[in-house]
């Protein structure tokens, strides 16, 4: 009798900002700890999972020449710890992972993340597993701390080294303008630099995430426009000088205000509503600050399969600089 094949499985999973990030001590294991308020936004990855002899990632989209396809893929490694989890034979998974990538490489938007969550999630539904998020979210903090959000998506509060999630009540739709740079920064050195700035000196620091929690229960993005911070953007600003410049043309163009997205370079612009960040979009790629801008709102699910599901709405570029 013919084995029969399972089809494949897509997975539809978002990219996240930090509203808030707060950055604390270094701990002994190399971690920093975090509270940061994430917020899963529109401008997303989709990942194709699917059985096969020839295992491996393909890698499409926005920065497909620098992403790794070998064993330093988030996605493979999420193959690995879901197959180790499940007691699968030792030998190599029998998978293709196809991604087809919406967002920017070590652009402080946790796309390796998204694509360990959704490969994660798209794999459950292939092997037919009995497994919950929540036991999904344990293999998922193993993979990186921003993992697990990326698996429930929303907006939540993030401890620990950003792994342990609550979710946070937002009543709105909130509208972005994201602007992407030529090049990527590391998550790691961004932090160094943090940990070197503090040592100089004394860098202010965000306070308590309990207003943004307030200005999200509200709803007024005028009010959450004043409470956004994020200890990070001090070190990504000192590494890349140029996003000073960046962060002010977004909100020359009529920006409510302005953010690193996590230890970036991408800022996050929140604005008034769709049509505010529409006419942003377009002024921000007209200034020459940025290598290409996009739109998105924010809160969308996490990772989730689609297959069946209309075509992708995904934000398109609104021209390049
Ligand atoms: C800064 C944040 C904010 O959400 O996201 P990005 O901007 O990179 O997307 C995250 O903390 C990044 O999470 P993630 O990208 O999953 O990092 P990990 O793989 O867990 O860690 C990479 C490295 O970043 C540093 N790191 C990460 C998390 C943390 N709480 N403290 C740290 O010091 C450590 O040097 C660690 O070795
Ligand atoms: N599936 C993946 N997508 C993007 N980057 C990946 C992936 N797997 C591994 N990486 C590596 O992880 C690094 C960080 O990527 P990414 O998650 O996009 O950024 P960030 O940590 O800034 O959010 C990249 O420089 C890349 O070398």
């Amino acid at each position: 009798m013919l084995a029969v094949v399972p089809p494949p499985v897509t997975v539809r999973v978002p990219s996240k900002i930090n509203l808030h990030l707060s950055v604390g001590d270094l701990r002994k294991d190399g971690f920093h700890e975090l509270n940061t308020v994430f917020h899963a936004l529109s401008l997303t990855d989709e990942v194709t999972v699917a059985a096969a002899e020839d295992s491996g990632v393909e890698v499409y989209g926005e920065g497909e020449d620098v992403v790794p396809t070998g064993a330093n893929n988030l996605a493979w490694r999420a193959v690995q710890a879901l197959a180790a989890y499940c007691d699968k034979p030792a030998e190599e998974p029998k998978v293709r992972v196809v991604l087809r990538k919406g967002i920017p490489v070590a652009g402080g938007m946790a796309g390796g993340s998204a694509d360990a969550a959704a490969t994660l999630v798209g794999l459950a539904a292939l092997w037919r597993l009995d497994i919950t998020r929540d036991e999904l979210a344990g293999v998922a903090a193993k993979l990186g701390s921003d993992v697990p959000f990326a698996l429930y998506g929303g907006t939540a509060l993030g401890t620990g080294r950003g792994e342990q999630l609550v979710p946070v009540l937002s009543r709105h739709t909130f509208h972005w303008v994201l602007a992407f740079d030529h090049k990527g920064l590391s998550t790691p050195r961004v932090f160094g630099e943090l940990d070197r700035l503090r040592e100089a000196g004394d860098p202010p620091r965000v306070g308590s995430h309990a207003p943004v929690v307030e200005a999200l229960a509200s709803g007024d993005p005028n009010q959450l426009a004043l409470l956004l911070g994020n200890d990070l953007q001090a070190a990504a600003v000192s590494l890349r000088p140029g996003l000073r410049r960046t962060l002010r043309a977004g909100v020359n163009a009529g920006a409510l205000a302005g953010i690193v997205s996590g230890s970036g370079p991408t800022c996050a612009f929140l604005c008034m509503d769709g049509q505010a960040a529409l006419s942003v979009a377009a002024e921000l790629a007209g200034a020459g600050v940025c290598r290409t801008v996009r739109v998105a709102h924010g809160p969308v699910p996490g990772a989730r399969v689609v297959n069946g599901d209309e075509p992708p709405r995904s934000p398109r570029p609104i021209g390049t600089a």
